[in-house]
């Protein structure tokens, strides 16, 4: 409705404060100022935790028990809240006080009787309200604000005999009209909660249900919106609590909100909406901590963007679920059963969340809350002991421990594979479903899963929200050397990229050798690496696969940016928790074929993936394409390489003059050599890489069966690696001669790695004629050549950069990537 000010026309709004929003004075100061000169209608809560005090008295009476220090408390709270906000208001403490004497009164006659019937707790519960917007119609009075106060169980009618109570909407909007005749120049403060039943006497709407008043009334004044204040701004997409990326919603439809509040979430009572979308009046949901703050709006009609930017607009879940099942084959075709079965359940008061039958009807499947479950299976067994003794029903089963998730969305009407977003990732991450329906709206989709795993399958679900769905990683790095630190800076720089392109990542641990950090999300550091040097936590695998656990996300990866034989040989630990594992260590490829084939069996066992792309050649796409190939039905016979980046470093640069000790410090520098040199001049280093490939095409190969040539000098093998790096410079003449001689008339010396599939395998300096492929190549270059069934005249030829922090970290990159695809 739209009402004259003067020459203004203007809005009709209706207000709704909740409990929280009118806890103290404070709070109730800014009520006050938000409420503001213009006129309008304002529905109210009871003050703070009032309606639980006033339940708290009637209990203590019921048993017998003192309740004067509920009464107290109460009786300070709101004299404290008089005396603030409108000390000279005598009639309002006069007016409480009798309120007060009459509620200990009726406290005292329940606690002699030991009786409480619904009325008489209805008109105890009821005095709320009434206090509260009685205090606050004194504090805006106080303020010179023309305010009436408005005895709801005066103007608005029920029928209480049923639940949910019914609205005699005649007889109220004519008494609404009636009391409601100067809108224009009054604000007005009505009772939530409270009506008129057929008695004639105050009763309630239902318990939380000032929502609900507030509906009634922007109905009945015709309001042009309704807007509910409470103590978080608006609704989220998800509880914040549980799920860290739940997002504040900006609109929902009626029937969106209608689905979220009827499956558990606290958006607004369910009864709320239906009066608003009858009368298309929007709500709004806003906080009364933060006023400017933009809420979530309640209408009809989505805008479209909003619509198709979100398939699951929101998720609920009830925590403590039973599943019963009433089961049998003399139940198949017996017309009326559901039925039967439902009214019992109606009978016993037992409301039913969601039911699934079979198709074939030998069962009837539904879901109840928790607690009445035992309440439940006995009104079930007495109703159908006849059916049980014939068998015709074979059991009742009921388990509890289980919670019900909702997703909620008008965007998952008539689409296709909705109902694989909200299954699938359960699925992936082996969550069990126990029961699922989508509602026939098709705006809901409902899965039952066991209550431990709600958390990860509310996070799970979240992700698959957006359209197309955001595809969460979170990554362990383990080792912040060259490789690892530049991982950290690339992951950074791709951060917001990555987030636009709906891949989320977050690196939540970071571990070097003796500390361990974890946060939510590492990436946000300037300082990362002091950090992890201040750290109270030792680095620790058991620790950090703990941490991972603790996440609740379908992608954790576990980077292993080490060399050491420790970390790789945990890599089962972390894949047997269902943690991918992607590195550039090549220990773990290179153990016995025993541990080779345990990590793949693991892996699979698990559902997770163990990468290694850079094992090899560094970032060149090697493991991938020898993949590929054998996928499609290649057969590889052989593969030859420079595969070392440290290697064919010192080769090219001694080749062009310069000295062998030389470029071996500048490979060094540059970041090519192992974190130990002597694992690249041993050929050890090569060694593993022709181990890693020769199983890559399915030969059984060891590391001691392949023919190493070790360029290491022999006094220095195994000296330390300061002392290595020390003394070597003193073989520089002889290291540097024993290459010339090795080169002789040959145009160039690499080091060169070959493996068959029959299993030969050896790495060895080679003197390279003229036309080699291998003569061409440059700088820490590698090349390889894959001999297979179809590249046997001519090899597939791969080349690049083989070592170095930053194509190597990429490749660390793309394996990470390629995980969530
Ligand atoms: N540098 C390169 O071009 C390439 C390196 N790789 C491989 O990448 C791995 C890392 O190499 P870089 O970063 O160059 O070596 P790096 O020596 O710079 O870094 C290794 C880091 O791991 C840390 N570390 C060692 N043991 C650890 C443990 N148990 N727990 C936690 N941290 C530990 C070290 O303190 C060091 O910070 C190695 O396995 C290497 O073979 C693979 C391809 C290319
Ligand atoms: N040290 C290695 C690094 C890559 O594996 C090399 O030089 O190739």
């Amino acid at each position: 409705m739209l009402i004259f000010e003067g020459e203004l026309l203007m809005e009709y709004i209706v207000h709704k404060f909740g409990g929280s929003s009118l806890a103290d004075e404070v709070k109730i100061e800014r009520v006050v100022n938000i409420i503001g000169t213009t006129p309008q209608s304002v529905v109210v809560s009871a003050s703070g935790k009032t309606t639980s005090l006033l339940k708290k008295s009637i209990e203590l009476a019921l048993e017998n028990k003192d309740s004067t220090k509920v009464i107290a408390q109460l009786t300070e709270h709101h004299l404290s809240l008089i005396s603030a906000l409108c000390p000279e208001d005598k009639t309002l403490k006069n007016t409480f006080e009798s309120d007060v004497t009459h509620l200990k009164q009726m406290l005292t006659t329940i606690a002699l009787s030991g009786i409480c019937g619904d009325a008489l707790e209805y008109f105890i519960l009821g005095f709320g309200e009434l206090w509260s917007a009685q205090i606050l119609t004194g504090a805006l009075q106080h303020k010179g604000i023309n305010t009436e106060f408005i005895d709801a169980s005066k103007v608005l009618f029920i029928d209480d005999n049923h639940k949910p109570v019914s609205v005699d909407w005649q007889r109220s909007q004519q008494a609404v009209d009636q009391k409601f005749n100067d809108r224009k120049h009054k604000t007005y403060i009505i009772t939530g909660f409270i009506a008129q039943n057929q008695e004639g006497v105050r009763s309630i709407l239902g318990m939380n249900c000032s929502d609900y008043s507030s509906a009634i009334f922007a109905k009945l004044l015709q309001a042009s919106k309704l807007v509910i204040w409470t103590d978080v701004a608006g609704v989220y997409s998800a509880n914040p609590q549980v799920v860290k990326t739940a997002r504040q919603l900006k609109q929902l439809s009626y029937k969106e909100a209608l689905e979220l509040a009827y499956f558990g979430a606290s958006v607004v009572h369910p009864l709320t909406i239906n009066p608003m979308m009858e009368m298309g009046i929007p709500i709004e949901i806003k906080s009364s901590y933060e006023p400017q703050k933009q809420g979530t709006e309640i209408i009809r009609a989505l805008d479209k963007t909003n619509l198709e930017q979100y398939l699951i607009k929101g998720l609920t879940s009830i925590s403590n679920v039973a599943l019963m099942r009433v089961q049998g084959a003399g139940i198949i075709g017996v017309s009326g059963m559901a039925a039967k079965v439902f009214s019992v359940l109606e009978q016993s008061q037992v409301s039913v969340m969601m039911i699934s039958q079979s198709s074939s009807e030998y069962s009837i499947c539904f879901a109840i809350e928790a607690k009445l479950a035992k309440r439940a299976t006995k009104a079930l067994e007495r109703h159908f002991k006849a059916e049980i003794e014939r068998g015709d029903i074979e059991h009742i089963y009921c388990e509890t421990g289980y919670a019900m998730i909702t997703a909620v969305g008008d965007g998952l009407r008539a689409q296709p594979g909705a109902l694989a977003r909200v299954i699938k990732p359960l699925a992936d991450a082996k969550i069990n479903i126990h029961a699922i329906t989508q509602g026939s709206s098709e705006r809901s989709i409902t899965v039952t899963v066991k209550k431990e795993d709600e958390d990860l399958a509310l996070n799970l679900i979240h992700q698959q929200a957006k359209n197309p769905p955001v595809q969460e990683i979170v990554i362990a790095l383990i080792g912040v050397g060259g490789i690892g630190a530049e991982l950290v800076n690339q992951l950074k720089q791709q951060q917001q990229v990555l987030h636009k392109q709906n891949i989320n990542l977050r690196l939540v641990a970071v571990m070097s050798s003796t500390k361990l950090l974890c946060a939510d999300d590492l990436l946000l550091e300037s300082e990362l690496l002091h950090q992890l040097k201040a750290s109270d936590c030792k680095a620790d695998t058991n620790a950090l696969a703990k941490y991972l656990q603790s996440i609740s996300c379908a992608h954790k990866v576990l980077v292993d940016a080490t060399a050491s034989v420790g970390i790789a040989r945990a890599y089962v630990d972390f894949l047997a928790q269902g943690i991918h594992v992607v590195t550039p260590n090549k220990y773990a490829n290179t153990q016995s074929m025993d541990y080779y084939r345990k990590l793949r069996q693991v892996a699979r066992n698990h559902n997770v993936t163990f990468k290694y792309e850079t094992n090899v050649c560094a970032g060149l796409p090697l493991i991938s394409t020898l993949e590929t190939l054998q996928k499609t039905g290649d057969k590889i016979h052989k593969i030859q390489g420079v595969f070392s980046g440290t290697l064919s470093y010192i080769f090219n640069e001694v080749n062009k003059g310069k000295s062998f000790v030389e470029s071996l410090m500048l490979a060094y520098d540059k970041g090519y050599t192992e974190p130990d040199p002597r694992e690249d001049l041993s050929g050890m280093d090569v060694a593993r890489k022709v181990v890693c490939l020769a199983r890559e095409i399915g030969v059984s190969l060891e590391l001691s069966d392949v023919e190493v040539q070790n360029l290491t000098p022999e006094n220095l093998r195994s000296c330390s690696k300061e002392e290595f790096l020390k003394k070597i410079n003193s073989h520089d003449k002889e290291l540097t001669q024993q290459l010339k001689v090795l080169q002789g008339k040959a145009s160039a010396l690499h080091f060169v790695g070959e493996v068959s599939d029959i299993g030969e395998a050896k790495v060895s300096v080679a003197s390279l004629v003229q036309n080699s492929p291998f003569v061409s190549l440059d700088g820490a270059d590698n090349m390889v050549l894959i001999y297979s069934k179809r590249y046997a005249r001519s090899p597939m030829v791969i080349r690049g950069a083989g070592a170095g922090v930053e194509v190597t970290a990429a490749g660390v990159f793309g394996d990470i990537l390629a995980i969530s695809n």
